[in-house]
């Protein structure tokens, strides 16, 4: 086909397997394979790779007629038109030779007379082959669009068919859904039906039950009845026998008859109505009996498995039956028995009514006797809820006995651990304090430290500072001073040298395990002594407004204060006392009296102080303000007061006459609770003992318990002694004492007196002092 488009190039053979596709000479030919090609002495062959030149068949070329058949097998292409169209006279023919130049031009119109036929043959059959091809391109699309409208009918009718689906599919969820809650319902109804038959079953039993225990029962009546006969006719022949002794007794009987008669008609509308509740019951009975024909039938289109039972049921119904018969037999007898009776009692009207009466008493008897087993069943089942009940509480008491139990195992375990930790910590502590006031017995309890102030401005134009210097021998490094004096050089020696470079803090870190003694309970003193300017109160109480040169009484107040709170976890309560007095000229003067500080010492001008010792040893001042303090602000304040108050605020150097020494004391009394627990344990043990040991003798002779309670107590006394026995000094108090002495007068040392004695410490060296010092704290006065 792409060759057939091209004008210049004629129809060629392009090994179409669609016959319609094929030129008529093709057709003709008989198949595209035989095809020849008339053009430039080439053939052109199904395949072109084989193209052979083929010679022209033009055998028959002057035959007009035959020209048909000739195109019929010949294909023109272009190069043969070309050819012919080009094709020369041969050289033979004559320039003049007019006939062979018409001849050579007919045979030339000729073969373009094929050609053209050829050609309009080939359009016609190409017009043919078009007009096939749009009729079945024609035939096509037609079949293109049924198809389509079919496929879309068919689609449509798919689509129809998927909606109806779904809405199949959609009632048969709604029908499975039916079904399945049918089937729920059918589940309850089948279960509801076998409860309902076990219950009918059940009934049906009671029923058979009670229907023997009435067989039994009306057998017994029979029996009875017989045995009540018997006596009957005993007593007729009785009656008989003395019937013409009663006969006078004859008419007041009658009465009594005529009443029994009234008596035993009542009686006998009451059995009517006995009969007809009878009735009444049986009619139930067979109700019932329906009711379970009905269930039995439902649950055997139900239930095939049940078809044993049923067979049983109907072994049951027989046997019911024939139970049933018997109790018609038996009620028969007793029935004519009774009509035997009631000939009996026609005998006999006493009979009769004794025998009615015992009837009665029967039947109340056996309701009686009915109401109590009822009774009896309730109470029963009462009892088996409330042994059910007391078996719970019985499991749920052990349960919580047993929580119980385990809970206070574990607080006990707690208990004894804490206890332990506890004394473990006491120990500890104990352990501590030994240490440290071993370390401050080796350093020496009397230790006397000198420390050398800076010069100021004021010194410096002395000259002063030449005259003081540190020996650097290894004996006395950083304890000894050298003074030259007029030339003389003097030696001294203490315990530790503070130079003029040393800071507060070094000075305190001296002080500071005197102010733990303190707090264990020891009494320390802290003394001061220097001419007037030397900085006893710069070291003592040290400048309040900075942190680096605070004194040594602030420091250690801190100090105390704050071990005060982080031993109170071991159970200590420290409790602060501050009292501050002033000696001036011999006389006390109280610092902290509030009179003194609102100006109105005058009241208290003739007030004497003294000084006095307990039995204990202590030392105290009579009439001194002794004020509780908690926190450190509150001993700040203290001592603001009491500096205010003093009665002077410089000695002049030398001078012997007016003397002023400041004492500030701080009584530190500690109590630990615990230590108390065990000490008060103690006592209550041993009034336990006591109070057993009284009973014992109260009571007539004593017991094996109470001997064991004894022995226990006095085991757990002694344990409990020996316990505190091995902490010694493990006491729950601690009195202490510390005091501050600030000491003005360079040539007396005044310490406290006792009764008439007056100490007084003539100073000459450091040295001197300390040991009158010792003396002093030898004899308890300080
Ligand atoms: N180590 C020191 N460093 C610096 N300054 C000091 C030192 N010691 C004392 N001073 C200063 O020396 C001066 C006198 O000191 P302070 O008042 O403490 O002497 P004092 O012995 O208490 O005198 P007084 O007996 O008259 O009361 C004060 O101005 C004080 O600041």
């Amino acid at each position: 086909m792409a060759s057939f488009r091209s004008q210049n190039k004629p129809p060629l053979n392009t090994n179409l397997s669609n016959s319609s596709l094929q030129s008529p000479s093709m057709k003709k030919a008989g198949g595209g394979n035989e095809i020849r090609k008339i053009g430039s002495g080439k053939l052109l062959n199904t395949t072109r790779s084989t193209r052979q030149p083929v010679q022209v068949s033009t055998t028959n070329v002057d035959s007009g007629s035959n020209a048909g058949s000739d195109c019929g097998e010949i294909e023109y292409t272009k190069e043969y038109i070309d050819e012919i169209l080009n094709e020369k006279l041969p050289q033979k023919v004559g320039r003049f030779d007019i006939k062979m130049k018409c001849e050579h031009l007919g045979g030339r119109v000729r073969k373009l007379k094929d050609c053209i036929k050829w050609y309009g043959e080939l359009e016609e059959s190409y017009l043919l082959e078009q007009h096939k091809l749009r009729s079945l391109v024609e035939s096509s699309e037609r079949k293109c669009v049924e198809t389509e409208e079919k496929m879309g009918k068919r689609i449509e009718e798919l689509d129809a068919q998927i909606v109806e689906l779904k809405k199949n599919c959609a009632g048969l969820e709604e029908r499975l859904a039916k079904v399945e809650s049918e089937k729920m319902v059918a589940t309850d109804a089948l279960r509801r039906e076998q409860e309902a038959r076990v219950a009918v079953e059940k009934e049906q039993a009671a029923l058979e039950e009670r229907s023997q225990q009435e067989l039994t029962v009306t057998n017994q009546k029979i029996e009875s009845l017989k045995k009540e006969c018997e006596t009957c006719k005993t007593n007729l022949t009785n009656s008989q026998e003395y019937n013409t002794s009663l006969q006078q007794y004859n008419a007041t009987l009658q009465r009594d008859l005529e009443t029994q008669k009234i008596n035993h008609k009542r009686l006998e509308e009451e059995k009517v109505a006995i009969f007809k509740d009878n009735i009444t019951v049986k009619g139930l009975y067979n109700r019932l009996q329906d009711d379970l024909a009905s269930f039995q039938a439902s649950r055997d289109e139900a239930i095939k498995k049940k078809e044993a039972l049923k067979d049983e049921l109907g072994c049951l119904r027989a046997e019911l039956k024939q139970v049933k018969d018997d109790r018609d037999h038996q009620q028969l007898e007793a029935h004519n028995l009774m009509a035997e009776l009631s000939k009996c009692k026609e005998f006999s009207g006493k009979s009769s009514s004794e025998c009615y009466n015992l009837t009665t008493r029967l039947n109340a008897l056996e309701e009686i006797s009915s109401s109590q087993r009822e009774t009896n069943q309730i109470l029963q089942d009462q009892l088996a809820a409330a042994n059910e009940k007391l078996k719970m509480a019985d499991m749920a008491t052990w349960q919580t006995k047993t929580d119980f139990e385990e809970q206070s195992r574990l607080v006990q375990d707690l208990q004894n651990r804490l206890a332990e930790a506890e004394f473990q910590i006491l120990e500890g502590e104990n352990l501590r304090k030994k240490l440290h006031n071993t370390i401050l017995e080796l350093k020496g309890n009397i230790r006397v430290f000198c420390r050398v102030r800076p010069l100021l401005p004021a010194d410096s134009s002395n000259g002063e500072a030449s005259v003081i210097s540190f020996p650097t021998s290894a004996e006395s490094f950083g304890r000894g001073i050298n003074l030259i004096q007029n030339g003389q050089k003097h030696q001294f020696v203490f315990d530790k040298m503070f130079s003029h470079e040393s800071s507060q803090q070094e000075v305190f870190v001296e002080i500071s395990q005197l102010v733990q003694s303190a707090l264990d309970g020891y009494k320390v003193c802290i003394f001061a002594y220097g001419q007037t300017g030397s900085g006893k109160t710069y070291t003592m109480m040290g400048k309040t407004d900075s942190s680096e040169q605070k004194g040594l009484i602030p420091r250690s107040l801190e100090q105390i204060f704050q071990s005060s709170q982080s031993l109170s976890c071991q159970g200590w309560k420290y409790k602060m006392q501050a009292s501050m007095l002033e000696i001036y000229n011999e006389t006390i003067h109280d610092l902290l009296s509030t009179n003194r500080a609102s100006g109105a010492d005058k009241s208290n001008a003739g007030k004497t102080y003294t000084i006095n010792h307990d039995a204990s040893g202590n030392t105290y001042v009579s009439d001194l303000t002794i004020v509780d303090v908690s926190t450190i602000k509150e001993v700040s304040s203290l001592l603001h007061q009491a500096a205010q108050s003093r009665s002077v605020g410089k000695t002049r150097m030398n001078e012997q006459s007016s003397r002023s020494h400041m004492v500030f004391t701080l009584r530190i009394s500690g109590f630990n609770e615990s230590t108390e627990q065990q000490v008060q344990g103690v006592l209550n043990l041993i009034d336990l003992a006591g109070s057993e040991r009284l009973s014992k003798s109260e009571s007539t002779g004593s017991t094996l318990r109470e001997t064991q309670a004894i022995n226990k107590s006095l085991s757990s006394l002694s344990d409990v002694i020996f316990s505190l026995a091995k902490k010694e000094d493990h006491v729950p108090f601690r009195n202490s004492k510390l005091t501050y002495l600030l000491q003005e007068s360079h040539s007396v040392l005044y310490a406290l007196r006792q009764e008439s004695i007056l100490v007084r410490l003539e100073f000459h060296s450091g040295r001197y002092a300390c040991e009158q010092l010792i003396l002093a704290l030898s004899h308890g006065y300080i």
